[in-house]
């Protein structure tokens, strides 16, 4: 975009070349292959008519009014009536102000032709031509030769003129009028320029001819009436073409003037003191039009024959123009006078069109003036324009910074809206988890109440057994007694029982003696009664039979009461024995007292001995039980593999394990790895054999697993550390093994209870206190302390070198007074750890838990105390860094170097069980490698013995 002063200085130039091609564009011709009897054509014509103007005068040139005529336009306004006639106006001061400034250089051609011109009679004889015609110096004014048509176009057109007439010096282009011959030589715009000096210069030319006329009247009037009568019909030609082309395109007057000026060129040097005035008067004329030196009109030579002039390039319709037979020649051959011509009615018909040419030019000026006038307007309206339109950009400007200020201020304020919003949504999830923590802590406080309320209930009934207690013993003291008292009594009433048993009996005996007595006589008496009878049976058998039946009664009666006999005497024996018991009992009662005594005696030293010796075989048995530990190794390796979940997708493909030694206790487990290219394209897969100390496969169940591990959960009974710890991806049931309701370390509590409530009667009490804590960011959380406090409350760990104990300052520890405490306190962790890692994602893969069980034994006989604490440690494997730093210490381990780096109490000090985790998946295959690779590393390294941390009571 320009500036202001560049575009109007733009606008004018295209005004200018738009007016310009306006003017160029009234001065075109039709193209027409024949060409028309113009007076360029007329002007060579001309220059072989100065040697036979007479020649066919009337029949060859036209009448004067004939060839204006041709182009007259009906329309065309009648000139202005004569005031001065142009021969007295030629003698006239030009005023400055008809002289327009000229900026035109001096053509080259012309100027040598003009300096060149006496001495070449070729180019005197062509400049001769140029009085004539401005055909004909175009002609001269080239190298004197039409140049080839395939290199010299002649322009179609007026504007094919305009783009032509910067080269036509260079390519000496024909010109096709005396105007297109004048702005080629200029090398410039011919428009507005030339006119008022046109004026001047065709008055010149008029009185040149008039002169010229005049002096060849004297010789040779006929050729000059002629030549003048012939110039001046061309100039009026010109004139009529001028006016034809003014009224048709309005704007022409200056290409007309054009043409008449360049006649009056010619005519300049053939008045030296017109052209010195003019000069003088105009030293601002067109160097087109500077005087040049000329040679005087009587020795002008005659043009050479238009057929020699144009000899090269002539024209085939021109040479064969039957019109030029009627032109006037040497060899022609003139029988008859040729009438001349009235020079002077034309010269006033010359004038007339003059007057009427000025009228038109004056119109022109006014025009010219008026459209200057609404130049300069449009020019104001195009700075005010200007003005409006800067004013415009600078307000769009101004529009612009404020679109874009409120582009910044809506997105500033969308974001703001964002900021408000992603505020509000963390506001909400802190108030929601407000609220759960809220709950949980109603939750914790209701649960802590509860538990109040069960102490206190506890408390309540231990109160009321003690109080059943001593009530017990006072009143088994009363029965005691009352036992005593019983005792006393009974032995009293057996002692009447016995008496009145004895007294009885005797009474029985005495009874049975009479009786037997009695029997006896009474038998006496039958055997008399027999004698007599069987006296009297012979007396009578009747008798006899009555006897018999007698007899059988008394047989009968015999018999019973010889078993009432049999069983008094049986009776009387018992009678006798329990007599003779209770006769003994006093004394066998004391022996057997005194009996049982010593047997007890005994019994108590026998337990005494047998209790001594069943505390040598308890440590005996640690003893050989921890060396059994030590034989299997201080750090084992067991492998899990876990089963897939019903839940798994359909894409999860099951990896190809297998337990070669499937057997209850198997230890190898089979991976096949993943497919491999060879470099010939074959596929190949590769099987990793593995062995631990014990491999669980995806059938096995908790309970199995916790069978192979028991053993270690007695060794921290037994004063032992014991550090368990799960390894393994993401997902491979490190959770499910360790803390589900049946995972390990609810089974190990279970198992911890039941082994110290088995171990009291040896004089063992324990206690038992959990901590669960979150090593994350290398920091120890509390996961059983309050939610809010997880990532706030650090913890410290310390190590007592001396006492070889390690502590962690700041967790909570969790008594553990009952075993099912401990899914309380697994509930509680979980759902620390899930708050936790709703806050971030990546938590659980990247945290490791440690569940601490702290076990304090000791013994009230024996005084002795033990101390064992038994670790979960849950590691994951995404953590390269603690997988690395795991490595370094089971390697540190391995090679005695224990005390360097200590994860949990995984030292010589204690017993480690490490379970690597395994995925059954395809998609984990490879970490599923890792992680067995791994395993076998740490199943490889040997942990030095570890030491019962036992301490004995002062
Ligand atoms: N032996 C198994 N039998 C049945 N289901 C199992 C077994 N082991 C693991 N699972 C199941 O697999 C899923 C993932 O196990 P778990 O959550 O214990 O993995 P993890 O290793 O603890 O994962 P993370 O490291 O992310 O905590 C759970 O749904 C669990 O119930």
């Amino acid at each position: 975009m320009g500036s202001p002063r560049k575009l109007e200085r733009r606008n004018v130039v295209d005004m200018e070349s738009n007016e310009n091609c306006a003017t160029k564009a009234s001065s075109l011709r039709q193209p027409s292959k024949i060409p028309p009897p113009t007076p360029a054509k007329g002007l060579f014509e001309m220059s072989a008519s100065d040697n036979n103007a007479r020649a066919a005068a009337a029949s060859m040139m036209p009448p004067p009014g004939l060839i204006p005529m041709k182009h007259k336009v009906s329309g065309l306004p009648e000139p202005a009536p004569k005031r001065k006639t142009l021969a007295e106006r030629a003698g006239e001061t030009r005023t400055n102000g008809a002289a327009p400034p000229s900026s035109r250089p001096v053509n080259g051609a012309v100027k040598a032709a003009a300096i060149a011109g006496p001495r070449n009679p070729s180019l005197s004889s062509s400049t001769s031509s140029r009085n004539i015609s401005s055909s004909s110096y175009a002609s001269s004014t080239s190298n004197g030769s039409r140049p080839p048509s395939s290199l010299n176009h002649r322009p179609q057109t007026a504007m094919g003129h305009a783009r032509s007439a910067s080269q036509s010096v260079v390519s000496n282009m024909r010109p096709a009028t005396a105007m297109e011959n004048h702005s080629a030589v200029n090398g410039s715009r011919a428009g507005i320029v030339p006119i008022s000096i046109s004026t001047y210069q065709f008055a010149d030319t008029l009185q040149l001819r008039k002169q010229r006329g005049r002096y060849d009247n004297q010789s040779n009037y006929i050729s000059d009436g002629w030549l003048s009568s012939r110039a001046a019909q061309s100039t009026q030609a010109q004139a009529q073409s001028q006016f034809h082309s003014k009224t048709l395109r309005g704007s022409s007057l200056s290409t007309a003037f054009q043409n008449l000026s360049i006649s009056s060129a010619l005519a300049e040097p053939r008045d030296g003191a017109a052209n010195l005035n003019g000069e003088a008067e105009c030293p601002k004329t067109p160097s087109s039009y500077i005087p040049r030196k000329l040679p005087s009109t009587p020795q002008i030579p005659l043009p050479p024959h238009p057929s020699t002039l144009i000899s090269p390039y002539k024209t085939p319709n021109r040479s064969n123009s039957p019109i030029k037979e009627m032109f006037l020649s040497r060899s022609s051959n003139i029988t008859a006078p040729v009438p001349a011509f009235d020079v002077d009615d034309r010269f006033e018909k010359v004038e007339s069109q003059y007057a009427q040419l000025r009228g038109m030019i004056e119109r022109s000026n006014t025009e010219r003036n008026d459209m200057e006038e609404r130049l300069s307007l449009q020019k104001i309206r195009l700075n005010e324009l200007e003005v409006i339109r800067t004013q415009l950009s600078a307000s769009n400007n101004a529009l612009h910074s404020e679109l874009e200020d409120a582009k910044v201020k809506l997105s500033t304020t969308t974001m703001a809206l964002d900021d408000a919003r992603r505020k509000h949504t963390y506001e909400v999830d802190d108030l929601r988890r407000k609220h759960r923590h809220d709950h949980d802590d109603l939750k914790d406080a209701h649960r802590k109440e509860m538990e109040r309320l069960r102490r206190e209930t506890q408390e309540e009934a231990d109160t009321l057994r003690r109080q059943a207690e001593t009530g017990s013993s006072t009143l088994r003291q009363a029965h005691r007694e009352e036992l005593a008292e019983v005792e006393r009594r009974m032995k009293a009433a057996l002692d009447d029982e016995r008496s009145r048993r004895i007294q009885e009996v005797q009474e029985i005996s005495t009874k049975l003696e009479l009786h037997r007595q009695n029997t006896g006589l009474d038998i006496e008496q039958k055997d008399r009664e027999n004698d007599q009878l069987r006296k009297e049976l012979s007396q009578s058998h009747a008798d006899f039979d009555r006897q018999k039946e007698l007899n059988a009664s008394l047989k009968h009666s015999l018999s019973e009461a010889h078993a009432n006999n049999l069983s008094f005497e049986t009776s009387n024996k018992a009678m006798k024995a329990k007599i003779d018991f209770l006769e003994s009992d006093n004394q066998a009662q004391s022996q057997a007292f005194a009996d049982l005594h010593k047997r007890m005696q005994e019994a108590i030293e026998a337990a005494e001995v047998a209790h001594a010796k069943l505390r040598a075989e308890e440590t005996l048995r640690r003893k050989l039980h921890n060396q059994v530990q030590e034989l299997k190794g201080n750090i084992r390796v067991f492998c899990r593999v876990r089963p897939t979940l019903p839940s798994a997708a359909e894409e999860e493909l099951p990896a190809k394990i297998d337990f070669p030694d499937s057997s209850e206790d198997a230890k190898e487990v089979a991976v096949q790895g993943p497919e491999q290219k060879s470099a010939l394209g074959k596929i190949t897969t590769s099987t990793h054999n593995f062995s631990f100390d014990r491999v669980f496969g995806p059938s096995s169940q908790n309970s199995a697993v916790f069978s192979e591990i028991s053993q270690l959960v007695q060794s921290a009974l037994d004063g032992y550390n014991v550090c368990i710890f799960c390894y393994g991806q993401t997902g491979s049931g490190k959770t499910f093994t360790m803390t589900s309701p049946d995972g390990m370390i609810p089974r190990a509590v279970s198992q911890i209870y039941a082994s110290a409530t088995a171990l009291e009667e040896k004089g063992w009490r324990y206690s038992m206190a959990g901590s669960f804590v979150e090593v994350y960011n290398e920091d120890l959380n509390d996961l059983l302390g309050e939610p809010g406090e997880l990532d706030k409350k650090k913890i410290e760990i310390r190590h007592d070198t001396d006492k070889k104990r390690t502590e962690l300052k700041g967790a909570e520890s969790v008594v553990l007074d009952s075993a099912d405490r401990v899914h309380e306190l697994l509930a509680r962790a979980s759902k620390n750890r899930s708050v936790a890692a709703t806050k971030a994602n990546e938590r659980s893969s990247r945290s490791h838990s440690v569940f601490i069980l702290r076990l304090i034994g000791e013994n009230g006989i024996t005084g002795e105390t033990s101390t064992g604490y038994g670790e979960r440690l849950k590691e994951t494997q995404n953590i390269n860094k603690s997988l690395s730093c795991l490595g370094d210490v089971i390697g540190a381990l391995g090679q005695g170097g224990g005390g360097m780096c200590r994860i949990g109490t995984a030292s010589g000090q204690s017993k480690t069980l490490m379970f690597v985790m395994i995925s059954p998946l395809q998609a984990h295959l490879s970490e599923t490698l890792t992680s067995l690779k791994f395993a076998t590393k740490v199943h490889n390294t040997h942990i030095g013995t570890a030491k019962k941390q036992t301490r004995v009571k002062d």
